[in-house]
């Protein structure tokens, strides 16, 4: 019978338990941040244990960063948090990335930029967009905090094997198209629950096109259309990826030699198998209160058909019939763990160099990681950023959601490079509408959405 990648890296990890029933299973790489880890240490200190294998687990420090003076929280809960995480890991011995640190980021851009994050791997972290790490050919997903705990203490989880997807992308993406509009149009078209119960995997000419980071876009999504996880098979391109970085395997080619037998042996393999032309990809922008609200730029917003739209609708301040050329944006961010790396900085400065945002748009840049906001640096793109009149910060999780300073004011339309746009995510009242960082650039300069096939600038 043939088998998923999928199939192929569980089989690797069950230590006990048959399918159908919970199966537990070694855990290679544990991620953790401030938000939910507290409890977790908590109970392995009030039950007297260890934490079983340190050098599994890898901490670092990025809702509740401040991107201004990093080192100056002011909201009490948000220092609590992370001053707990520092005396945590320092008590169990788990590695930090503590703020100020070279290795700080969003725990989503640092894994992989680490070299922690490879093919083969079963990852966990209490974010739900531990799928993004899915792009190495890895089974990446979310935890709870007690299940944090569980790993802490034994390197092990119980799950229940879900069924597989394949989603076929296939086709030559058009100019001015990402692989966030795929990955928006995706689940525009099959709704926020499609990939509820199974594990998603991305597969097809397009994506294997695509770069490392343009894939951990399409991954870290996966969440926002239900699905646990979602995953790439590692290929050439993964591989020269990895190497070379701080904790990739030193034997790299023994280490490759392991990792190219994660492959999908034929689709047949697949529980489910749905397809996806991008070839006539329009860019897409969210109008509602949820990723799948979203609508190609040259298409008007859905009439209201249900109690969830009429809500939507209110919430926004939007009508059905607009077009996101009549969203008045207010306030611009990029960044998160979607699109606030190097590429999609780049993707952004090159539209915004010789231009000048918006009269009344307050822009927010906020790179992924120390290390994407030196590389920026290096490049001259914060000179580029600032002379067309946004705000170049330090690194962490920032607008993406209403934990630390950066929120969009009440009443705001945003334009959005991050993953979700659900109510009051980016601050009370505050109004999302994501798009890839190349639409929310042209977006800053105009002030509303433009169609970037046909704007030139
Ligand atoms: C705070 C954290 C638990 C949360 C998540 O799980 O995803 C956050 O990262 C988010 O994006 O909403
Ligand atoms: S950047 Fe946003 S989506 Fe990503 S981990 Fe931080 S809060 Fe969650």
């Amino acid at each position: 019978m043939s088998k998923t990648m999928f199939d192929k890296i569980w089989d690797k990890h069950v230590i006990t338990g048959k399918v159908g029933d919970p199966q537990l299973l070694y855990v290679d790489l544990q991620l953790l941040h401030e938000v939910t880890s507290p409890q977790a240490f908590e109970g392995l200190r009030e039950n007297n244990r260890k934490v079983r294998c340190p050098d599994r687990n890898f901490a670092t420090m990025d809702h509740n960063v401040p991107t201004v003076d990093i080192f100056n929280i002011k909201d009490a809960i948000s220092r609590k948090q992370i001053d707990t995480l520092k005396k945590n890991t320092g008590e169990f011995g788990v590695r930090l990335a503590g703020m100020g640190s070279e290795d700080q980021g969003i725990v989503h851009v640092i894994g992989p930029q680490l070299g922690l994050t490879q093919p083969g791997m079963i990852i966990v972290c209490g974010d739900s967009h531990t799928a993004t790490h899915g792009a190495f050919g890895s089974i990446a997903f979310g935890i709870g905090t007690s299940e944090v705990e569980h790993v802490l203490a034994t390197q092990t989880i119980w799950q229940t094997k879900p069924k597989t997807m394949g989603i076929h992308i296939h086709g030559k993406l058009p100019k001015g198209i990402y692989s966030k509009d795929i990955i928006m149009g995706i689940i525009a078209r099959e709704g926020v629950a499609f990939g509820t119960g199974y594990a998603v995997e991305y597969f097809g000419d397009t994506i294997s096109n695509m770069s490392m980071e343009e894939r951990m876009t399409i991954c870290n999504m996966s969440i926002e259309g239900g699905a646990k996880m979602g995953s790439i098979q590692p290929d050439k391109t993964t591989f020269e990826y990895v190497k070379g970085r701080k904790y990739a395997p030193k034997k790299i080619d023994q280490a490759i030699k392991y990792w190219q037998q994660f492959k999908t042996d034929d689709e047949s393999a697949f529980d489910k198998v749905i397809d996806f032309d991008v070839s006539d990809l329009a860019p897409f922008v969210s109008w509602g209160t949820n990723p799948g609200m979203s609508v190609p730029i040259n298409k008007a917003f859905p009439e209201i058909k249900n109690a969830d739209d009429k809500k939507a609708y209110d919430y926004i301040g939007l009508q059905p019939g607009q077009t996101a050329q009549q969203i008045p944006i207010g306030y611009v961010f990029f960044g998160s763990c979607t699109n606030g790396r190097l590429s999609d900085l780049m993707i952004a400065a090159d539209i915004l160099k010789g231009h000048h945002i918006a009269k009344g748009v307050t822009a927010l840049v906020v790179p992924g990681s120390r290390e994407v906001k030196e590389q920026a640096e290096k490049l001259g793109i914060d000179k580029i950023f600032k002379a067309a009149g946004c705000d170049w910060r330090e690194p962490g999780c920032s607008a993406c959601l209403g934990m630390n300073p950066d929120q969009v004011p009440s009443g705001v339309h945003c334009a959005s490079t991050s993953n979700r746009n659900f109510e009051g995510r980016q601050g009370a009242g505050a109004r999302t509408h994501l798009a890839s960082p190349a639409m929310v650039a042209e977006a800053a300069i105009f002030g509303h959405f433009v169609d970037i096939r046909k704007e030139v600038i």
